[in-house]
């Protein structure tokens, strides 16, 4: 693999090789937890991966490990050193609570984002992973907590009401309610894992999976993607569905009748076949 850098960050990493991009948390001796510079920055690059041409899959993984413990982390949330009254406090003074604008963004790209979780995966990070398409786990040191309910956060949309989804309602409550950890391996039996992966291996798998992805077509994964979100996702679901059929529609001969008798100005002559 001949990972190439595509921008330099100081929160995140952000590589591309062979379609796949590979976006990092890089503050592993805080158990990758965002501030508000990670958070500009991971939107950054989602961006610039998304209207990259040459990306089909993007590898949301982390740096690690610490350099104080040696311990893996995927993201452990919210820096709760940079919390203030109304939200995390960035270098210009505002308060924000903009991981949701990168949760949006994985969620609503055209392309397939797979989480890669090499260690703790916790508050706001554990939010993450379930609003990733797939995830895959570090055998020997994932692990899933969800400790919203320790510090007066909560996410109420796809951390946990799409959680509820994915591992059920009884379960989903446990895991915010109680705020235990659970090992990669329990976190692939209740459904929010794809798979465990031994953790030397956990990387190339990651992009192993990724390129198997970029060997179907680009349209059928849009498409897939636009309408298993469909259903959970209401009117902006629907909007984002229909707006790709739209898309599909635009290249028909019955479509392009219609914009060339508008710009000449004439009426338009479909061809009336109705079709069934
Ligand atoms: C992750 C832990 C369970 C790991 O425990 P352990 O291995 O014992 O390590 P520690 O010694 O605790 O930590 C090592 C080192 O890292 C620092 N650190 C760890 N996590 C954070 C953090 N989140 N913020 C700041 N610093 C952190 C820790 O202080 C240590 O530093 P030293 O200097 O070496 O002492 C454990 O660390 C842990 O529980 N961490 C906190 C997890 C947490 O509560 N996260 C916040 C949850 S709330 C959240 O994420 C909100 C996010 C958000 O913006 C949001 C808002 C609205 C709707 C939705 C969301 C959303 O959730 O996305």
């Amino acid at each position: 693999m001949n990972w190439k850098t595509a921008k330099e960050y100081e929160d995140i990493t952000y590589k591309k090789c062979n379609g796949v991009a590979r976006i990092a948390f890089n503050r592993p001796d805080v158990r990758n937890a965002f501030r508000p510079k990670t958070t500009s920055e991971l939107y950054d690059a989602f961006y610039d991966a998304q209207e990259d041409t040459s990306i089909g899959v993007i590898l949301l993984s982390a740096e690690g490990p610490s350099s104080k413990d040696g311990v893996y982390s995927f993201c452990s949330g919210g820096d709760q050193k940079a919390r203030g009254h109304q939200g995390y406090v960035g270098e210009d003074g505002m308060h924000r609570l903009n991981i949701l604008e990168v949760q949006r963004l994985i969620r609503f790209m055209p392309k397939v984002v797979i989480a890669v979780v090499p260690g703790w995966a916790v508050g706001g990070g554990h939010s993450l992973h379930v609003v990733c398409d797939m995830t895959l786990a570090s055998k020997e040191h994932a692990i899933f907590k969800q400790t919203d309910a320790d510090v007066t956060s909560f996410d109420g949309g796809y951390g946990s009401a799409y959680l509820a989804k994915m591992v059920g309602q009884k379960k989903a409550r446990e895991i915010f309610f109680l705020g235990r950890n659970y090992s990669a391996q329990e976190a692939f039996e209740m459904g929010m894992v794809n798979a465990v992966i031994p953790h030397d291996e956990l990387e190339d798998t990651a992009y192993e999976w990724a390129q198997e992805v970029l060997g179907k077509s680009p349209l059928s994964i849009k498409m897939l993607k636009f309408a298993m979100n469909l259903t959970d996702d209401g009117m902006v679901g629907q909007q984002v569905f229909a707006g790709e059929a739209t898309r599909l529609a635009y290249m028909t001969d019955e479509a392009k009748e219609g914009r060339n008798a508008f710009l000449e100005k004439r009426k338009p002559n479909f061809d009336k076949k109705y079709i069934v």
